[in-house]
């Protein structure tokens, strides 16, 4: 039976408020969903000739040389399904692409546990938003088109962190189970749906990933912009690999949390993240040299060393954290005397700075490294601009401005010509400072029209 074309698309994120906290139950992350989305179209594949008679072709085309060609079979004792790239066609590279093929895999053994339906061919197009990715040669507002050609291998593309991986594995995942799943199965936009592909996404992306992270991208992907307590990573645990004996039965248990034992309990406060009118977020690309690794790795070893001292930090962050939050909600909300009275906001986002650093010296990450202090300080002069941080993680990757709508022509102007004073730091000296085209979005997964990427499906 031939099934819907389908398109699905989840947007990146900024976390604003929360790095390294959240990894933690006990602490929560301030996330905002941006209006930069990965979409993901799907397709049946008429059999035709020279195509193996179960495959699944997924195609990157704004990338070179970006086909995976997989075929899937089902496994005995219920392992779910199990994929195996194609080798040897004359397009497909032959690298794997870890986030599609462990989507594919999660997604299809999930399908399979819930249709009696034989799962057909499909052909199945990822497209980026223009912001994922550095791009040299186009600036905000002088990209033609909606979705642009990067003109280089994936491996080359130049990542800005607004978190492709997360946003294409949850795109992905849910384009496929709407695709093969009939509606009265699963609606995306129903509270339910959204929960199952919440907690399918996260299976799948930590799988991918190799480690459990706190997920709150995904949750972004899912739900967009709020307030994040992540899962407990025992619910994980139990998982195993695809193509595992009772490994599709597994899956469905933990994805539709059909034993007691084993619900979800992260948290998703949506009504607690919001901006007021006046404001908006603003991304900056730091062109500045690669980000330290394991740098959660580091911070987490030296909270487990100095205890106290950590949780105090950690209380004491938190609090700074919430009264963000708070303020923002509160400016939104219209609750001050003058709407436009930033001086409190300002104050509460310099004291998370200055214990971001303390945490930094201490455990000896440069996450608010001395260039993007000098960066941040720098923008906060300029009148309209409320604050910044380095969000997530931090490093030298990029920073996160909240401005007044109006400031955004004198910052570009600003950014134009900043120049780091190279003595500054002994790390990386910052190069060319780029202002992303996106800003905040509230909403998370969303269905779209596939006629928007007529151009883009082979
Ligand atoms: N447009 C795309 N097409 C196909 N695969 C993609 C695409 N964008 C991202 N990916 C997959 O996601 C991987 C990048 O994931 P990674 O976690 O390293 O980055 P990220 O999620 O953007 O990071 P960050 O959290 O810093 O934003 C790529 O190697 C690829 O497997
Ligand atoms: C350090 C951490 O708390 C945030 C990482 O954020 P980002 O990928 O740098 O945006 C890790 C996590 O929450 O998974």
């Amino acid at each position: 039976m031939s099934r819907p074309t389908v398109a699905v698309s989840a947007p990146g994120k900024v976390l604003l408020a929360g790095g390294y906290l959240v990894l933690d139950r006990g602490h929560t992350g301030l996330v905002f969903g941006l209006d930069a989305r990965i979409h993901v179209h799907v397709k049946t594949l008429p059999t035709s000739p020279g195509l193996a008679l179960s495959e699944i072709i997924v195609r990157s085309p704004q990338f070179r040389d970006a086909e995976w060609r997989y075929g899937y079979r089902e496994t005995e004792h219920h392992g779910g399904l199990q994929i195996n790239q194609l080798k040897g066609h004359s397009t497909s590279t032959q690298s794997r692409n870890k986030f599609v093929e462990t989507a594919l895999a999660y997604a299809l053994s999930y399908v399979s546990a819930h249709s009696d339906t034989k799962i057909g061919s499909t052909s199945i197009t990822i497209v980026a938003d223009t912001d994922y990715y550095s791009h040299p040669g186009s600036t905000p507002g002088t990209v033609p088109t909606r979705f642009i050609d990067f003109h280089v291998p994936l491996t080359e593309a130049h990542k800005t962190g607004l978190g492709s991986s997360a946003a294409l594995v949850t795109a992905f995942v849910a384009a496929v189970l709407t695709h093969y799943l009939d509606e009265k199965m699963l609606q995306l936009h129903s509270d339910s749906g959204r929960r199952r592909l919440h907690n399918l996404a996260q299976a799948a992306h930590c799988a991918a990933q190799g480690k459990v992270g706190s997920g709150f991208d995904v949750a972004a992907a899912v739900y967009g912009s709020c307030v994040y307590r992540r899962f407990s990573p025992s619910i994980l645990e139990e998982l195993g690999e695809p193509g595992s004996p009772q490994f599709s039965q597994r899956l469905t248990r933990v994805v539709d949390e059909s034993d007691a034992s084993n619900t979800w309990d992260m948290q998703i406060d949506k009504a607690a993240a919001r901006l007021p009118r006046g404001l908006r977020l603003v991304m900056c690309d730091v062109d500045c040299g690669s980000e330290s690794v394991g740098m959660a790795k580091k911070v987490l070893a030296w909270r487990k060393e100095n205890p106290d001292e950590a949780a105090l930090l950690w209380a004491t962050l938190q609090k700074g954290n919430d009264e963000l939050a708070e303020e923002l909600l509160r400016l939104a909300q219209g609750i001050t005397t003058d709407s436009r009275d930033y001086k409190n906001l300002s104050d509460t986002i310099l004291t998370i700075r200055s214990l971001i650093r303390e945490m930094s010296a201490k455990a000896e990450v440069p996450i608010e490294p001395k260039v993007q202090t000098d960066l941040l300080d720098a923008c906060c002069r300029i009148s309209g601009v409320v604050g910044g941080v380095v969000p997530g993680a931090g490093g030298f990757d990029a920073i996160v401005l909240l401005v007044e709508n109006d400031a955004l022509p004198s910052l570009q102007q600003f950014l134009d010509t900043y120049k780091t004073t190279a003595e500054s730091d002994s790390g990386p000296v910052i190069g060319k400072v780029r202002l992303l085209g996106v800003k905040q979005d509230f909403e998370g997964l969303r269905s779209e029209d596939i006629k928007t990427y007529a151009d883009w499906i082979r």
